[in-house]
Parts: C-alpha cells; structure tokens; sequence
C-alpha cells in the first residue's frame, strides 16, 4: 500500500491588523506569517472502504506532553488542552471529505496524526494539518499539487488553511514560501522575501484561546498600521527592524481574556528577548533573536522558570509547503 508521510509545520504572526469587520462576521486583516520548525507528523493511505479513519496522538506521548504542561492525564484540564477531536470537527477529515468530494474519489483515506503544535495557541496547527492533509491526499491520487481547487477547499476549510499549502502563483507543484503577507480574510496570500533564518523562541501558557472568542472582543482600529515596514525589514534582512516591527492588533483583547499572556510577555522582556510578541489569536507568544545559540540559550533560561505549567521550545524559520515523502508500508 501506498503511503504519504509529510510533516505538517507552526506558523508565527510577525504582524496582524484589523482592518475591518465584514457583515459575514470575518475580519478583513493584513498579516505576516511565517512557518517554523515545530511539525505535526501526518500519514496518509487511500482505503477501499469510504469515508476517513483518522487516528491522533501526541509525541513523544501524551503523558510526557502532560508532564511538561503540569496536568495530569485525564484530568479536565488535560482533556481541554490535550483532547483532539478525530471526527468531522477535525480540520483533517474536512479537508479529504472535501477533496474526495470534489474529485469523485472512489473509496476513503486512512490517515494518522501526531501532534507536536499546541492547539489553540495560534500556531496554526489545525490548519497547517489540514493543507498537508490535502497535499498527501493529491499526491497520493496523482492530482497536481498546483491545482487551483486545492486552494479553493482550503479557503472554505478555515482562513488560515491556504497560507500551509505554499505560494498560489510559485508555478508547477506550488511554489515555496519562507513568509507570506496574507490579506482579505487570510485567505489572499502572497509571498514575501525573506533573506536569511529567523530564530525564535516560542512560549506556550498552558492554557488555549477560541479564535472566534478573541476576535471577538478584538478592537478594529481607526487608523490601521502597515506591514509595508516589516515587509521591507525581511527583505532586506535587517534583524533589528523586523524585531521593531513586530505587530498585534489582537494582542490586546487576548491579554484581557487570559492575563498569564501579559506574564509571560514581560517575562520574556526580563530575560533579554525585548522583541517579542503574541502569535495570532494566541495564546502562545514568541520573541525573534539572533541566532539560533541564543534561542537555545533563552528557551533553555525560561524553561527552568515556566516548566512545568508553559511550553517552551527553541524554533526557526522554514519554507512551505511540506515536503511529501512517499513510502509502501504503514
Ligand atoms: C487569528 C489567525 C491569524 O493567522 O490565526 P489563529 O490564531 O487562529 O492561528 C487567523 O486569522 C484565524 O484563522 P482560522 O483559525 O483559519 O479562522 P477561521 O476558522 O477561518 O475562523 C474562525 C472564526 O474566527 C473569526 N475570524 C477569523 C478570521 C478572520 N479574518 N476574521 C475573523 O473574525 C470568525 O469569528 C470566524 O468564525
Ligand atoms: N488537526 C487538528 N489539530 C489540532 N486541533 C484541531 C485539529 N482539527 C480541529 N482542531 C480543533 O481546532 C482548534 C484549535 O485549532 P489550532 O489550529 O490548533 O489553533 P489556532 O486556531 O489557535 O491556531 C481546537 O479547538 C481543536 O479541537
């Protein structure tokens, strides 16, 4: 049997503004983004019988990811942190029904999902699965992978979801993206230079934040800033004016529904790393550094303060899409 094995990366919000709210309850937004190197792990097989099997579990294991977070296995707070749906509610399964819908595909898929990416943290995890999900399921029925209508079911699964599956215009087989400024709902994507790695460090609160919930009590300013300067700053690798230009205009409705937000922030300030910011929605925060030795040194500093009870990893930039490795046995 054939098998497609990719694995599905984070992103980071260098810069998110509202720029309006739209009568369909979205928000018209101008947002940087860029993937790093926290991946899920997806494999994907077809089957005869229709429908999805989709099994999720989290590395290394759920016990040592429960550990870290400081909750015990089972418990309410681990169930609301750590239980990933399976069914129709995951992005993954709607994303292949989608797909086989659209394609007539005859049979099902088989797919298993391993969770690195926290959810509900603003790292895009659901959606990034989501876009792999689509990419491993076209590979696997010789699909092109720059077909138009996998972005079309992107779009129409979540407003994060194309940005995962690399540059619309990059030509055959999709091009590669290192950031992307994404605009309309999210869904416009275009992709941004980027000279040299960003290294970041990335703290996860131990608790999770509804999207809905803070854009919701988000604020859509009268005079919305620019991400021109920030877009110029990556391109020319100017490090010290990407940190300056870091931006989030749901930072504040995020910190007022989960204060540990504005904790950890002025933590992160403490410890040196002044350029640091909330990633979408949140609730994770991310400070961008010099170099990679300095993001071990920082997370391995504010690993000893946070752990545990926070999620705290050393990240870099990578390029999307994720690559699809094709093998023959589960
Ligand atoms: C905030 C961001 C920033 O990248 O990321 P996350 O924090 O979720 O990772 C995104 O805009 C999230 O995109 P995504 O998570 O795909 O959201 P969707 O499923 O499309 O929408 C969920 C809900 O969020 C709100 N929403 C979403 C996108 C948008 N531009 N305006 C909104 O108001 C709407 O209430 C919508 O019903
Ligand atoms: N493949 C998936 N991985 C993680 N969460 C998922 C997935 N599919 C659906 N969900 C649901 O989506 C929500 C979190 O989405 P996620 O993308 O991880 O967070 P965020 O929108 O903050 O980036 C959770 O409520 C979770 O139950």
């Amino acid at each position: 049997m054939k098998i497609a094995v990719t694995r599905p990366p984070a992103k980071l919000n260098l810069f998110l503004e509202l720029l309006g709210k739209r009568s369909d309850g979205f928000h018209e937004i101008d947002t940087v983004m860029v993937p790093i190197d926290l991946c899920d792990e997806l494999k994907l097989w077809r089957t005869d019988d229709p429908g999805i099997e989709l099994q999720v579990g989290w590395l290394p294991s759920i016990e040592i990811v429960a550990a870290r977070l400081g909750v015990e296995c089972g418990s309410p707070q681990a169930d609301s942190l750590l239980s990933i749906p399976s069914g129709e509610s995951n992005l993954v399964h709607r994303a292949l029904t989608e797909f086989s819908k659209r394609l007539g595909v005859t049979g099902g898929f088989g797919c298993q999902l391993h969770k690195r990416i926290p959810a509900g943290a603003g790292m895009g995890g659901a959606s990034s699965d989501a876009a792999s999900a689509l990419l491993a399921a076209a590979t696997l029925c010789d699909v092109s992978l720059d077909s138009p209508f996998l972005w079309e079911i992107a779009a129409s699964i979540g407003s994060d979801v194309p940005f995962f599956l690399g540059d619309p215009q990059g030509g055959s087989g999709g091009g590669a993206i290192r950031a992307a400024r994404a605009r309309g709902r999210g869904e416009k994507i275009e992709a941004t230079p980027i000279q040299g790695t960003l290294n970041f460090v990335v703290v996860f609160p131990g608790a999770s934040l509804s999207t809905p919930t803070v854009y919701g009590h988000s604020v859509v300013p009268d005079q919305p800033l620019s991400a021109e300067s920030l877009v110029a700053a990556l391109r020319s690798g100017d490090l010290a004016a990407t940190q300056t230009s870091l931006s989030n205009r749901l930072a504040q409705s995020a910190k007022e529904i989960l204060p540990r937000i504005d904790e950890i922030l002025k933590t992160m300030w403490r410890f040196g790393m002044t350029a640091c910011q909330l990633t979408g929605s949140g609730s994770a925060c991310f400070a961008v550094v010099q170099s990679a030795d300095e993001a071990r040194h920082c997370a391995n500093r504010l690993r000893s303060l946070l752990e545990p009870g926070a999620f705290v990893i050393d990240a870099r930039s990578v390029s999307l899409p994720a690559g699809i490795t094709i093998g023959d046995t589960k």
